[in-house]
């Protein structure tokens, strides 16, 4: 019998991956990706296209799962039409409506307690909310709600609208601790009732493709990350794409009523606790544009400046934030003198930065009881030797950096793989090799200026945690 073959997709922010596997083992194969348009909403039918570019390769598998970038609102209505763009986990715009829906549902901890985590501008449940006070002509229109891996998995052939749990706790309208949906939550944003997909078993085929594949249920592409690495209780996993996210699997699921930490559930009957920050790898892209040097240049440059980059702080948050909650927020660079104003400091700060915040994503977890055995880093910006080098020292612990892959796309490919072989668990898949980085000594005075910034007060029109 010839060898049986996945295909895992990753439809995230800035690209679509895809990655052909092995299905005994995760052996990667084949690789192919495409783009999708820069902003913060994007018609489906980009991502679809996106897709169909690595249709050749897709083809040759024999399951496929995607798992998507988290919360993003595809409204649809009675034809199965998007009734307007989706509006993705990065735009700000229902920051309002976020702050009204916490007041008027019973505050904070009710939020945290009912539905895992106290909703921020990234949550389809505020988008609802804006849509219905901004378009209500298209929130009259909408009949359903489905997050970009749910549609992208139903034209892929899925039987029916389906999604998994992991995505549906980004919602804000799913319970992880009871597995079910919160209807009245979903009707008090939208002003009315849209049926949401229902949530498959993890592992569970939904459904056949157009060429005679299985379709696994998909994920969250953080979920998916956490299937690619195989993670165990005691890892936390630091990724560096377009968002920053802190993540750890656990047995109970969480319930932060200070919002920090999102209480999410994961992909296969666990949880996973997550900090998400809005402005991760493009810090990166911003100090690159802003030293003149190419991306792969960024590194020698930070790496040739002294620790605290000559006294120069970069307050990181570019396009508003999200952890903490300040989506009306703009970057500082703080520290500036004519002794200082260098190229080589201003990466480095950007570096500092970028390691900064997500130091303190492993603090809010710490605080929510994930304790840390292994930090691993992952994601587009952890490919930069200046990321790599500098975050022992600035996170005050080793890191471990498995070898650069599509991890997302490979834990959608596990899935497939297990909705293929229709077995209770996941197949066991080799862990990737890995590097590990470690300091003789931590930054505590880069982490000490970065947080004397992040928490003088906000500018004027910003929300403060
Ligand atoms: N060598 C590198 N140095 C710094 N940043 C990088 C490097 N390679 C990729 N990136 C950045 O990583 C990001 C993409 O990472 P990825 O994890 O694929 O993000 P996403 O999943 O959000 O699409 C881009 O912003 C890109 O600029
Ligand atoms: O909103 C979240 C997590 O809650 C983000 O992590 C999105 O899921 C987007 O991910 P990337 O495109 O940055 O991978």
């Amino acid at each position: 019998m010839s060898e049986r073959l996945v295909a895992g997709v990753d439809s995230s922010t800035q690209s679509t991956k895809v990655v052909l596997c092995r299905a005994s083992d995760g052996t990667v194969l084949d690789e192919a990706s495409a783009p999708h348009p820069d902003g913060t909403e994007c018609h489906p039918g980009h991502w679809w296209d996106a897709l169909s570019r690595t249709r050749g390769l897709l083809e040759r598998a024999d399951a496929v799962a995607v798992a998507a970038q988290q919360h993003g609102m595809v409204a649809l209505d009675g034809e199965g039409e998007a009734v307007r763009p989706a509006l993705l986990w990065n735009d700000t715009r229902s920051a309002p409506q976020a702050r009204a829906l916490i007041e008027e549902l019973g505050g904070p901890r009710m939020w945290a307690e009912r539905a895992g985590s106290v909703p921020v501008a990234s949550f389809t449940v505020t988008k609802l909310r804006w849509m219905a006070e901004h378009e209500p002509e298209n929130a009259r229109r909408t009949e359903r709600v489905l997050l970009p891996h749910d549609w992208l998995t139903l034209r892929l052939g899925s039987d029916g609208p389906v999604t998994d749990r992991g995505d549906a706790s980004g919602t804000g309208y799913w319970s992880p601790a009871e597995g079910a949906y919160l209807p009245d939550v979903l009707r008090a944003a939208l002003g009315r009732d849209a049926e949401p997909p229902r949530v498959a078993a993890p592992g569970e085929r939904v459904g056949t493709t157009s060429w005679g594949a299985a379709v696994a249920p998909g994920t969250g592409d953080n979920m998916g990350a956490a299937l690619g690495l195989g993670l165990r209780p005691g890892d936390v996993v630091l990724s560096i794409g377009t968002s920053g996210t802190a993540f750890a699997v656990a047995d109970a699921p969480a319930a932060d009523p200070s919002g920090l930490v999102a209480g999410f559930a994961d992909a296969t009957g666990r949880f996973l606790p997550l900090v998400c920050t809005l402005n991760a790898a493009r810090i990166l892209t911003a100090a690159a544009a802003m030293t003149g040097a190419a991306l792969d240049e960024l590194s020698a440059l930070a790496l040739a400046a002294e620790p605290g980059a000559g006294g120069l702080t970069l307050l990181p948050y570019l396009d508003g934030e999200r952890t903490p909650d300040r989506p009306g927020a703009t970057g500082v660079l703080a520290g500036l003198t004519t002794a200082n104003a260098t190229r080589e400091n201003v990466a480095r700060a950007a570096v500092e930065a970028l390691l900064c915040s997500l130091a303190d994503a492993v603090d809010h977890l710490a605080a929510q009881g994930v304790r840390p055995r292994r930090t691993l880093l992952i994601g587009g910006g952890a490919r930069a030797e200046a990321v790599r080098r500098l975050a022992p020292a600035i996170l005050g612990t080793p890191v471990t950096v498995p070898e650069p892959a599509e991890y997302v796309a490979l834990g959608a490919a596990r899935q497939a793989a297990w909705a293929l072989a229709g077995t209770a668990g996941a197949p066991d898949w080799p862990a990737p090799p890995a590097t590990e980085y470690i300091a003789d000594h931590v930054e505590e005075a880069v982490r000490e200026r970065y947080a004397a910034l992040r928490d003088a007060a906000p500018a004027p029109g910003t929300a403060s945690t």
